[in-house]
């Protein structure tokens, strides 16, 4: 049987770029007799995979992601894994109503479920909802960095990383006590149990939150909470705050991979700032059930069901609570959209690099750019991002041409840490107490609770943490390149990580290797103070940190995450290639169906297919695959060389699928030239023939589209043969193709 690697189809721009790519890449992959096959785990395939026993026989799909899940335990996994969108309730909405557009019979989804069917359709969806693909399939550690390749590139052609304003307001305000860093208990299991997490009321009485926890024996277990109380104040005092400086407020949470508690703190949020409006109208709000931890946005869609009179009447008051408030950060001015309409519009690894890259600016309501007061609220990782704009205001804005690289090496498998507390993740009913209790009744941690308090229980095997501190020596070794470990000893739980982390480094050979470990806002000082020097310093940290450094590095070093090399070596020999450290970029769709110009850079692609074909090579000893890598990578330095990523807008060049085309040239160049393998070399000389001497015209085929509207048929599940036809316009090449 033929080697596979597995191609994800996931969601908006990455999905959109796989039309125009994946036919390439399988057509090269078949000479090398390797099948590239596709698994489809975008939302709307999650969400009938869902409800698959419920739907008619033609309308089942299956459930891929479980799939893949289950593949990534065996060693032949190989995974090609783009990004997908992590939906937050507004977009699993839309995504439903699409759905049910296209024939399939879905339930709405239930607000408030009463019935048992509500209840099923609830539960089904919200196995959907937020970051549900990236945790099933991360059964490994994460390793992140920009290739050689795509740093000399933003040496040569630097993108402008701004100055702050003399005197900028810009900061990070964040709550000074009764946060999750602050509440944070931690310990390690001394033996395996299976544990429940239980609310005990004031009155003594026991409620089951989580009936089966199973611990393992080393594992790092924490609980803490955040206090509504407290965190209510600090949204009050920040507003007030943002107002007196006269700056723009802005909110950055996780509300996408923090799918339970997130919401809730987003929501807290929009409920302080438009206190007055919603005290007002609080009658009519109830009855519409607007739920501000969907956002403000759910006001405002909701309100489109009342009188006009009503509506206009609470309209005005909208916009009387935006004159008196602190001016907001705006996600789109054209469109009214403020950064507290849908909390899956703003997402912290993404946008504080980009406001750090713009100077310390955010847009305002007209567009326009100014300072802002950042809410960062909890205080465990805030202080890296103060610390950065601290080091840029004193020494001004990083230049991508000189600076130094800081890849990370990240604490991530078997759900690590924050990222797999959703279901240990309740916001208290009551005053009580939240515990975890272990097989023979012992309290294990526990925490005094108010009501509406957001308590949280995380999890750190004890193996994924062994395998971090390998792939961390491993790294700091074959890069020679310092590491730090960036785990604060007054946090509970770093202090038992880092308790681990010296344990488990004697296990290895570091003899010359210079590993150090520092508190978040001292390594991200430590790190800053090296970049600029030109000198690379390894980021060892825990998942979240991972998240926000493989966003906030490469985009004030190489100008966007899209250039990354993401591997994930996973525990049991498979591999997992992720592509970039970015996102979907809904951006790019919408700049798609109105001018049919993609500006998706796909070189996150293109270097995690060079790293799966060198897996295959390396693990199944396939010589063929070897070749396929190496000229793959010979073709991605070209495209850099002669600069080939995609223009950002319509009339100054090529797009997502010019760039492809560049790609398939130099990469059958470089297959046609090699003279490892005869078979390859005679199948691509020929097509590397026909592709050079057509790239004049292949080129105008491509352009010649660009600039007109164009209809995919569906933004969660595109029309396949409208996409196909959309992202393939290029007859010439289409032929040429067809010829291998
Ligand atoms: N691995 C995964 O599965 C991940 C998924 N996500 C999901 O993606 C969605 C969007 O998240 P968001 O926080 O907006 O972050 P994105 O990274 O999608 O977008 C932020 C900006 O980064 C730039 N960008 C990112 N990737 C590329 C690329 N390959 N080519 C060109 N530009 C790129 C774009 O900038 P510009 O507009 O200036 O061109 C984009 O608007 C969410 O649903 C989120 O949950 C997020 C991170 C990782
Ligand atoms: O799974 C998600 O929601 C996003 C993942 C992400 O941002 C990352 O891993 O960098
Ligand atoms: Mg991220």
């Amino acid at each position: 049987m033929s080697p596979s690697i597995i191609y994800t189809i996931t969601d908006e721009a990455p999905a959109l770029a796989t039309y125009s790519l994946l036919p390439i890449v399988q057509a090269y992959a078949k000479q090398a007799g390797i099948n590239v096959e596709t698994r489809d785990i975008s939302v709307a395939a999650r969400i009938l995979a869902n409800f698959a026993d419920l739907l008619p026989a033609d309308q089942k799909t299956p459930d891929s992601l479980a799939e893949l899940g289950a593949l990534t335990l065996k060693p032949e996994a190989n995974i090609i894994k783009l990004p997908n969108i992590s939906a937050s309730i507004p977009q699993l909405k839309a995504a439903i109503a699409e759905l049910q557009s296209k024939g399939f019979a879905l339930p709405d989804y239930p607000e408030t479920p009463s019935t048992d069917a509500e209840k099923d359709a609830r539960a089904r969806y919200s196995k959907v909802l937020g970051s549900a693909v990236n945790p099933v399939l991360r059964e490994g550690n994460s390793d992140r960095r920009a290739p050689k390749a795509v740093k000399d590139y933003a040496k040569k052609h630097p993108h402008v990383n701004k100055a702050f304003s003399p005197g900028s307001k810009t900061r990070i305000a964040s709550l000074s006590a009764d946060d999750f860093f602050a509440n944070e208990k931690s310990l390690t299991l001394a033996a395996a149990t299976t544990a429940k997490i239980e609310f005990v009321g004031a009155d003594g009485s026991v409620k089951v939150l989580l009936p089966k926890l199973a611990l393992q024996a080393g594992e790092i277990l924490d609980s803490t909470k955040i206090g509504r109380k407290s965190l209510v104040a600090f949204y009050e005092q920040q507003i007030a705050q943002a107002k007196a400086d006269g700056v723009l407020l802005s909110l950055h949470l996780k509300a996408t991979m923090m799918k339970v508690s997130d919401p809730i703190l987003f929501g807290h949020a929009v409920r302080v700032f438009f206190k007055d409006l919603l005290t007002k109208h609080a009658a009519v709000l109830a009855t519409l059930g607007v739920d501000f931890n969907n956002g403000f946005g759910d006001l405002v869609a909701k309100i489109e069901k009342l009188p006009a009179d009503q509506k206009a009447a609470i309209e005005a008051d909208i916009q009387a609570a935006l004159a008196a408030g602190p001016a907001l950060s705006y996600v789109n001015s054209d469109k009214g959209i403020t950064n507290l309409h849908v909390p899956s519009d703003v997402i912290i690894d993404a946008s504080i690099p980009a406001l750090l890259r713009a100077g310390g600016k955010v847009y305002d309501a007209k567009g326009n750019t100014g300072d802002t007061l950042a809410l960062v609220p909890d205080r465990s990782y805030a202080g890296v991002y103060q610390a950065t704009i601290d080091f840029i205001k004193a020494n001004g804005p990083l230049n991508p041409a000189t600076i130094g690289s800081v890849p990370n090496v990240g604490l991530m498998a078997q759900a690590a840490e924050e990222y797999g507390s959703h279901n240990k993740t309740f916001e208290a009913s009551a005053a009580g107490t939240i515990r975890i209790v272990d097989a023979d009744g012992k309290t294990l941690l526990e925490h005094a609770v108010e009501q509406g308090d957001v308590w949280r229980a995380c999890q750190t095997k004890d193996l994924p943490i062994r395998d971090w501190v390998k792939l961390a020596v491993n790294r700091a070794r074959l890069s020679g390149t310092p590491a730090i470990f960036w785990l604060d000893k007054a946090r509970a739980h770093d202090a038992q990580l880092i308790a681990k982390v010296e344990l488990y480094l004697k296990d290895h050979d570091t003899q010359g290797l210079d590993l150090q470990i520092l508190p978040p806002a001292d390594a991200t000082k430590v790190s800053l103070e090296r970049i600029v020097k030109g000198q690379d310093t390894i980021s060892v940290t825990g998942n979240v940190l991972r998240d926000y450094l493989t966003d906030l590095f490469p985009i004030l070093e190489v100008g966007t995450s899209a250039k990354m090399l993401s591997i994930v070596p996973l525990i049991k020999g498979g591999g997992l290639f992720e592509t970039g450290a970015g996102g979907s970029a809904p951006k790019h769709v919408q700049q798609f169906t109105e001018e049919n110009f993609l500006r998706w850079d796909s070189l996150g692609e293109f270097f995690a297919l060079a790293a799966s074909f060198e897996h295959l090579g390396i693990t199944q000893n396939h010589a063929k695959a070897k070749v396929l890598a190496e000229t793959l990578d010979e073709a991605n330095g070209k495209f850099l060389e002669f600069d080939k990523s995609p223009a950002r807008k319509v009339g100054a060049g090529i797009d997502n699928r010019g760039s492809h085309f560049y790609l398939a040239l130099y990469w059958a160049q470089a297959l046609a030239k090699q003279t490892s393998d005869a078979d390859l070399k005679k199948a691509f000389t020929p097509l590397a023939e026909k592709l050079t001497n057509s790239e004049d015209q292949i080129v105008k085929e491509l352009i010649a589209v660009q600039g007109k509207p164009t209809d995919i048929g569906g933004y969660y599940q595109p029309d396949n043969a409208k996409a196909s036809a959309a992202l393939r316009p290029s007859a010439t090449l289409n032929t040429i193709l067809a010829t291998l």
